[in-house]
């Protein structure tokens, strides 16, 4: 499969009409212009995304993609891999925050077996796509091969395109992620791997010395890979492969992409290297805890909903995120006008 097959073209959503049309409605709403703040500007890309003037949000897709790490062999997260499958269960279970958050805004939640080192039973919400247990040890060769890299791209492109709905909303777990992404940031962004790392699941300042450490020698043992699919061969992770593929997908599809944290951040950078245009559909739902987010967000200039200090991670800032989109659509399609509800515009 070539590179031109594997990644589709996503043009511009630039709409210069539908866009003064939006302004023009977001305008005449019964407030003093402006006054919904950020709310706005989130109307105003929900209407460009789906390409109307009154957006609606239908069957809202959480996916939450995992896999597991071959770098967490070195000690770089204070948590254990077998928290990955654990997590899985917890999710399926409807115990973890994500399963809980989910249920109770009616959000879909699937979980996908990008790679996690374990067998699943197959049951309702779990979407088996296993391309190996767990990406290799980055130190020794590529996380992934170029192979292993595009199928997984592909495959989230598959599994994007059987689910119903216009949202995707992105989680993801995975034990050893955050390093994965702080990797991907570094090389993507040009940035020192310093500004880029962060304690994840919470080391502490030996523990996070010595997670720098091994990143310094994973970017040392992979010089060359500067592309986005290179680095995201070499660098970073199965379940971060197969949502840069749902993304890229669902940007073609028009779809909302509702972005979590800074693994799920990671994954749409690579995404935008390869197509800028994946940033117009995207909402960022927040600012996480993790120190080189807010660094992953410059390069997004992305300007996120929530700042709420959470370094979780699973989708749940997206999901947290989630009433106001829908707050948004409903402003915008049933909030009255100072033409039809008879108020006094300004001076
Ligand atoms: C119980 C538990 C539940 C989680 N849910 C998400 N993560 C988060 O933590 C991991 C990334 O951090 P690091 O790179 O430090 O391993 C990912 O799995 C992420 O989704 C969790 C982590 C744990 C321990
Ligand atoms: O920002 C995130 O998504 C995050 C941060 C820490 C641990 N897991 C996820």
């Amino acid at each position: 499969m070539t590179t031109q097959d594997l990644i589709p073209e996503i043009p511009s959503l630039l709409d210069t009409r539908l866009e003064a049309a939006l302004r023009h409605r977001i305008d005449r709403k019964t407030k003093p212009l402006g006054a919904l703040g950020r709310l706005e500007t989130l109307m105003l890309r929900l209407g460009l995304i789906l390409g109307t003037e009154t957006p609606t949000l239908e069957d809202p897709q959480l996916m939450v993609f995992a896999a597991d790490h071959g770098l967490a062999a070195h000690g770089v997260s204070a948590y254990p891999s077998d928290v990955t499958w654990q997590m899985v269960e917890n999710f399926l279970a409807g115990g973890a925050a994500v399963s809980v958050l989910a249920r109770q805004h009616g959000l879909t939640l699937s979980v996908v077996d990008a790679g996690v080192r374990h067998t699943f039973q197959p049951r309702p919400g779990l979407l088996i796509a296993k391309i190996a247990m767990g990406s290799a040890d980055m130190l020794a060769g590529p996380a992934m091969s170029t192979e292993e890299c595009a199928t997984a791209v592909a495959a989230g492109k598959t599994l994007l395109q059987k689910r119903p709905g216009n949202v995707l909303l992105l989680g993801e777990m995975g034990i050893g992620n955050t390093s994965a992404a702080s990797l991907l940031l570094a090389r993507l962004g040009g940035y020192p791997l310093t500004d880029c790392v962060g304690r994840g699941t919470g080391l502490d300042d030996t523990q996070l010395r010595h997670k720098l450490d091994v990143l310094t020698r994973a970017m040392q043992r992979h010089p060359r890979a500067n592309e986005p699919l290179a680095a995201l061969a070499a660098l970073g992770g199965l379940e971060i492969a197969m949502m840069v593929g749902a993304v890229l997908q669902a940007a073609v599809e028009r779809r909302v992409i509702v972005v979590d944290g800074f693994i799920t951040g990671a994954a749409v950078l690579v995404a935008a290297k390869l197509r800028p245009a994946v940033l117009e559909r995207c909402v960022f739902a927040h600012r996480s805890h993790e120190s080189g987010h807010r660094l992953m967000l410059e390069t997004l200039r992305a300007d996120p909903l929530l700042d709420l200090g959470l370094r979780l991670g699973e989708g749940s800032g997206a999901a947290l995120a989630w009433p106001l989109l829908a707050s948004a659509c409903k402003v915008l399609a049933e909030m009255a006008s100072f033409d039809t509800a008879g108020v006094s515009d300004k001076h």
